[in-house]
């Protein structure tokens, strides 16, 4: 007898202009959202890295909120009941009383707080004539994955920089995840170097759906966004890729098609894990 084939659903990736006004960045994230439902027929909806605020370690702390009791958390429930969506609320930086963090929330279709996942690997790195950033300055990493059951399918989340790291993917993959998203702000020194290669090498490692949410690119913020937000198959191909400024982009997942991939190439039950193995330390 035949496997049933397995649903999908339609995710549109916002790839939203940021300013220093946190009430604009807001405005424009709902009205973005809401036509990305009504005008494209969404059911799960993903917002960049940092979308209230400037990226850059000297806005966190100004621009931070608690959460779920924020401003940004309560339009973002709001909404996602309002259009009976899920929504992958990008970053915003969160402050707890002992720390801030780099946090993205996922939000029901009733609007309730499905999942918190606070960034795990901080953006810390030193290319000389190219781009110093330390997120750690003022930054707290994570140290916990986030799942969340979406119409049949499992969709883990990572931030940015953690995309490098294949080991976290590789959990997710363990944890029986078919799509992984990936808010996130490449700039312009590793962005045309990293971005698709990384997007692509992580839907490859994991046979899963990849999508990456940047926000637009801006020529005269401090740090300047590559753009380029993208879904990427499980075989590895780019279905749908946004240019550099505001943009919405559109795919529909199939994960029929994560299932058909990781039948016709099973490298996940060849691996030799007598020899190799990434496991879970503390998540
Ligand atoms: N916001 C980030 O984590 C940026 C990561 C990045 O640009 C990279 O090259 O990695």
């Amino acid at each position: 007898m035949s496997k049933m084939a397995r649903a999908g659903f339609r995710i549109a990736l916002l790839q939203l202009k940021v300013g220093p006004s946190k009430a604009d960045n807001l405005a424009n994230a709902l009205t973005r959202i809401r036509s990305a439902v009504r005008d494209n027929g969404a059911r799960v909806v993903a917002l960049p890295e940092c979308f209230n605020s400037p990226y850059g370690t000297q806005h966190f702390a100004k621009y931070a909120e608690e959460i779920p009791t924020g401003e940004t958390s309560r339009s973002l429930s709001a909404v996602a009941k309002e259009l009976g969506i899920y929504l992958i609320g990008g970053t915003i930086p969160e402050r707890t009383p002992t720390a801030t963090y780099n946090t993205c929330t996922v939000w029901s279709p009733e609007g309730a707080l499905l999942a918190t996942y606070r960034k795990i690997h901080l953006f810390d790195i030193n290319i000389p004539g190219g781009i110093t950033f330390r997120e750690s300055d003022v930054l707290t990493g994570g140290d916990q994955l986030a799942v969340i059951p979406i119409d049949g399918a499992r969709v883990g989340i990572g931030i940015c920089y953690d995309i490098r790291f294949d080991e976290l993917a590789r959990l997710y993959r363990n944890k029986g995840c078919d799509m992984l998203i990936y808010p996130g702000a490449f700039n312009m020194k590793t962005g045309p170097l990293h971005w698709e290669l990384l997007a692509r090498a992580r839907a490859n490692d994991t046979q899963s759906y990849i999508a990456t949410i940047s926000p637009a690119r801006d020529a005269g913020a401090g740090y300047i966004a590559w753009g380029h937000s993208m879904v990427v198959d499980p075989w590895a191909k780019v279905v749908a890729e946004a240019a550099d400024g505001e943009e919405t982009i559109v795919a529909d997942v199939d994960f029929g098609k994560v299932d058909e991939v990781r039948a016709q190439i099973p490298v996940f039950s060849q691996r030799r894990t007598d020899l190799y193995d990434t496991k879970e330390q503390k998540c």
